[in-house]
């Protein structure tokens, strides 16, 4: 059986990041991850999650400077250093917290830039970040990414982000299948994760429109569930959602599938 993890990047943040992870322990749950902790260092993060017995499951790489509209730099022919050194940073927060996933974002193309050089850095680079992680244990995620959220993000596309994965051949590498960002790219969310679902390393969930807690929107979320429970997915669940209202008014949903996964439906 699956187990969700509350995103505390978006979850909770009525509260500053460090206070997050209480209430992510008293809303009940086991397990955390979030997007970028590195305004924090990892022995403050650690002391939380000990404090509250949470269990990371994943996080970012740095993602180069988001105020200035960076989205991830390992499509940069001109970073390839500062990428390397932001796997370095990653693996050291990973080491710290014990946690076994870590995302990379491919970046935005810049304007006048060509696609075809942009992916064969990105190659060269995730082969590079995956045998560092190999070395602590650690699997490199993708995620195909929207474009109307991200206007000229790279990898917006599952097959590419597939067959990125056979090109690379290496064994620690696998797609982050967000329902959300699937269900604006392509929709088809069933058909096309069982197609890829041994490449899949992670998920996570929103509705759509809006990026809310499932039942907001528009996506069959109770069947979703339903069809993970029969195929025996025993990963982890994330809630990458903006809460409609509050933090804590947002589990309703939570707890209908929760019991439905427990009467077997
Ligand atoms: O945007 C998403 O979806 C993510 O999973 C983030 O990690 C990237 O911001
Ligand atoms: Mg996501």
């Amino acid at each position: 059986m699956f187990t969700f993890s509350a995103n505390l990047s978006t979850l909770f943040t009525e509260v500053p990041f460090l206070n997050r992870f209480a209430k992510a322990k008293q809303a009940g749950f086991a397990c955390i991850e979030f997007q970028f902790p590195y305004e924090i260092e990892p022995e403050l993060i650690k002391r939380e999650m000990e404090l509250h017995q949470l269990k990371l499951v994943l996080f970012n790489f740095p993602p180069g400077n988001w105020q200035k509209g960076d989205r991830g730099i390992s499509i940069c022919a001109d970073r390839q250093q500062e990428f390397r050194d932001s796997v370095e940073e990653a693996i050291r927060y990973a080491k710290t917290l014990n946690c076994p996933r870590l995302h990379c974002m491919a970046g935005i193309l810049p304007n006048g830039w060509e696609e075809k050089e942009a992916w064969q850095v990105y190659k060269e680079n995730l082969r590079f970040a995956a045998a560092r992680l190999a070395d602590h244990q650690i699997t490199l995620l993708i995620e195909p990414i929207n474009r109307y959220d991200m206007p000229g993000y790279l990898l917006s596309d599952l097959k590419h982000a597939y067959e990125l994965i056979c090109e690379l051949d290496m064994p620690n590498v696998k797609i982050q299948y967000d329902f959300y960002h699937m269900q604006r790219i392509q929709g088809e969310l069933i058909a096309s994760y069982q197609t890829y679902k041994d490449a899949i390393g992670h998920i996570q969930i929103a509705d759509n429109p809006g990026r809310h807690e499932p039942g907001t929107g528009e996506i069959n979320y109770p069947n979703i569930f339903r069809f993970l429970k029969e195929i025996g997915y025993e990963g982890y669940i994330g809630l990458e959602y903006t809460p409609k209202e509050s933090s804590d008014t947002s589990f309703k949903w939570l707890a209908d599938a929760v019991d439905l996964a427990r009467r077997g439906v």
